[in-house]
């Protein structure tokens, strides 16, 4: 039997309707009082203009984020350099919080995470997502040390994120099943607590998936789901309990150029064909309990919502394999044909 390792998570986390009012006592709680701002055109209209207002007198520089990419950061560490800087926050979507994450690690000084938009578990996670010359990178980088996730923000934002959000959450089911199956079949270390911490939001939203995710109640669950999803990854040490097969098709689908989903779009459509396929080889699961929550929601579960065509699915499907090798999934498991993936798609209303 192997551990995971002991981890770094977030010291201070706030999920409320006025957690944007906290910056100011949490940073003078933390001691910190020279923030270099990161956030996005429209982010920091909608919310990043206003934070920075209360707090003015902490912020040495304000940034717009424009790409997801080591460039972007290296720019801003010579635009910043010999600056006292004690923080960095970062108020916008994941591809702001995805660079203010990099350049905070960078620099060894904590990250203050205030999401705009809730799609994935980045807002938590200690990985950012970045794209060089058109292909993604997973990057290991410290996990956020402050999170405010302000719910009247998020509860405005556009409903196509919280979707988004949504799926991200709901492919832990088959993330942590393909965790349990590497755990047996190779002796991968595992974390109970992690997997737990990963799966249960994920369960607990299946079985409450409401019409309206707009509705504060059900976007609090949301957002609490990907804040621990997050957190999850932290205790893991690796992106483990939040990211299997089904994040293999979705990183497939970058790599490849194909359609324009969202990621939690794609992971979510990428669950329901796991799903599937551990029900058909190990009688666990309910993927049409996956796709019902999903649709519930009206997130996609279709190929052409998302652009795609079954080729492309299939295709993603074959190439995902070689995504992350040593990431042993349902799909290294099955070692799945073409037929047998195109099966899978047909049958579950995919393409
Ligand atoms: N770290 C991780 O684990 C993961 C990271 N990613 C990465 O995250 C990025 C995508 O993040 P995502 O959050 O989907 O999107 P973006 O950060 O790209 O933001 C989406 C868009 O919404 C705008 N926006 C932000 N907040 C609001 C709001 N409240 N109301 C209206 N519009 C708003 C942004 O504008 P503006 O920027 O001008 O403010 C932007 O145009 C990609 O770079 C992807 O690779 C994806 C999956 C996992
Ligand atoms: O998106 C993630 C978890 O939801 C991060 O996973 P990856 O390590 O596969 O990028
Ligand atoms: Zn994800």
């Amino acid at each position: 039997m192997r551990l995971t390792k002991i981890a770094e998570i977030p010291s201070f986390v706030e999920i409320s309707e006025s957690a944007r009012k906290k910056v100011a006592q949490v940073m003078e709680l933390s001691g910190l009082s020279n923030t270099v701002l990161l956030s996005g055109r429209k982010s920091y209209e909608l919310a990043g203009k206003k934070i920075r207002e209360k707090i003015r007198g902490s912020v040495l520089d304000v940034f717009f984020v424009e790409t997801a990419s080591m460039e972007e950061v290296r720019k801003l560490e010579f635009s910043m350099a010999y600056s006292d800087i004690d923080s960095v926050m970062g108020i916008g979507g994941g591809k702001v919080l995805d660079v203010g994450k990099v350049l905070a690690s960078e620099l060894n000084v904590p990250f203050i995470s205030i999401p705009t938009v809730a799609s994935h578990d980045g807002v938590a996670s200690p990985v950012a997502s970045f794209k060089e010359k058109n292909r993604p990178a997973s990057l290991s980088v410290n996990p956020p040390a402050i999170i405010l996730a302000d719910l009247t923000i998020l509860r405005k934002s556009p409903v196509r994120y919280l979707r988004a959000g949504f799926g991200d959450l709901i492919s832990n089911i088959t993330a942590v099943r393909d965790w349990e199956l590497s755990r047996d079949k190779t002796g991968e270390a595992y974390s109970e607590v992690a997997a737990s911490m990963a799966v249960m939001p994920a369960n607990l939203m299946i079985k409450s998936a409401s019409l309206d995710i707009q509705n504060l109640k059900t976007l609090e669950m949301l957002v609490r789901g990907l804040v621990l999803s997050g957190v999850s990854i932290s205790i893991a040490g690796s992106s483990r309990p939040a990211s299997g097969a089904e994040h293999k098709f979705s990183h497939a689908l970058d790599y490849l150029g194909y359609g324009q989903g969202l990621h939690g779009e794609q992971v979510g459509i990428g669950a329901i064909i796991m799903e599937y396929l551990h029900q058909k080889y190990y009688g666990t699961g309910d993927w049409e309990a996956v796709k019902d929550a999903l649709e519930s929601v009206q997130a996609p579960t279709t190929a052409r919502e998302i652009g795609v065509t079954k080729e492309q699915v299939v295709e993603a499907l074959l190439f995902a394999r070689q995504i992350r090798k040593k990431r042993y999934t349902i799909l290294e498991d099955i070692n799945a044909g073409r037929d047998e993936l195109e099966l899978a798609v047909e049958k579950t209303g995919v393409a």
